[in-house]
């Protein structure tokens, strides 16, 4: 019988045998999962589990929040709040900074999460997930905001589980990227592939087409030479995919290739993208990279992105590499 291992498992080989992780962040991630399956268990109820539809109160980005971003929020932070992992948590979802109370061991580590992402999703039955980053606290006594604006490259930690017809749950450490279903009957996290790498060449593109009028010269100018197909200047023709829940487009992209874009439009100019830097493009950017692609806001590496508030917008531009590459050469000839 072929050897199933088990995210423990990885986890503790990832440890032991290569030292990649300190134990600490070892169990800040099986807590993690943990509350992961918690949100796969209330998202499989549907309308069985009264989880569907909105929450009539909308969080700090003035979005209206649906019952399940309330849930998958109160989820992550009672399962990681009492661990003596974490100094505080962050999220998409919250205001400020969510403090770990006194009464709780207090431990060196920050957890940043898209607590559901694809909202728009939820009340259809199509793949949602959540999304998260962990990062170190840097040295000094209180923890602050502050302690959490730093750029993606510091990050220890990131993944998304995806909620899809599997429950999939997708890591990196920094050394390489992983892969883990849920079996439901386990009760476990069992990996599935490991070393994941994204091809540098691809044929589809991800990005919302209803958007075309408001895009910048780079973005219109590479989508234009994607629909011009085979007859066009990049002599093949090229498939379009949307699912408006980041983590399954991006999933997608970790499977097969694929370039996924959340560009800078003129619908909101003030604003760098809709996208959040935080919950949402430093996890995935890593992961992208850990693959093998690459990740841009059209003009520098996301990653290298200094943050300067915690809900902080951004452009973004990931995938196969030689796509990315190509996009933001576009905007850098501007
Ligand atoms: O509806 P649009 O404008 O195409 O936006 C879709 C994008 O918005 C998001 O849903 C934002 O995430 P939330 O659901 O967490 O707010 C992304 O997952 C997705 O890529
Ligand atoms: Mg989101
Ligand atoms: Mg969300």
């Amino acid at each position: 019988m072929q050897k199933r291992i088990s995210l423990t498992q990885y986890l503790i080989e990832q440890q032991r045998v290569d030292g990649l992780i300190p134990g600490q962040l070892r169990l800040l991630l099986e807590v993690v999962a943990r509350a992961c399956k918690r949100i796969s268990q209330a998202v499989n109820k549907g309308a069985l589990g009264d989880v569907l539809g909105s929450a009539d109160s909308e969080n700090v980005q003035g979005e209206v929040q649906k019952k399940l971003d309330i849930i998958a929020n109160e989820v992550l932070i009672e399962a990681n709040e009492w661990g003596g992992h974490l100094a505080a948590m962050a999220s998409e979802e919250m205001e400020g900074i969510y403090q770990v109370p006194n009464r709780y061991p207090q431990g060196e580590y920050l957890l940043m999460f898209d607590p559901l992402d694809g909202s728009s999703n939820i009340d259809v039955n199509v793949s949602i997930g959540t999304i998260f980053s962990v990062m170190r606290k840097p040295e000094g006594p209180a923890v602050s905001e502050q302690d959490f604006l730093q750029a993606g490259n510091r990050q220890v930690a990131a993944g998304y589980c995806v909620y899809g017809p599997q429950t999939t749950l997708v890591l990196t450490v920094g050394d390489g990227v992983a892969m883990f279903t849920l079996d439901r009957e386990l009760g476990s996290f069992v990996l599935v592939q490991d070393r994941i790498t994204i091809p540098a060449d691809t044929k589809e593109f991800a990005i919302n087409m209803s958007n075309m009028r408001h895009w910048d010269e780079p973005v219109r100018r590479y989508i234009d030479e994607c629909l011009a197909g085979k007859e066009g200047p990049r002599g093949k023709d090229f498939n379009m995919r949307w699912i408006a829940s980041m983590v399954a487009d991006v999933h997608r992209i970790l499977m097969r290739g694929g370039i996924f874009m959340y560009p800078w439009d003129k619908r909101e100019p003030n604003k760098p993208g809709k996208l959040r830097l935080m919950y949402e493009a430093n996890p995935m950017a890593w992961l992208v990279e850990q693959a093998g692609g690459a990740a841009t806001n059209g003009r520098q590496r996301i990653l290298d992105v200094q943050p300067t508030q915690l809900h902080e917008r951004v452009s973004v531009i990931l995938g196969s590499k030689n796509e990315v590459e190509r996009v933001t050469s576009y905007h850098n000839a501007g």
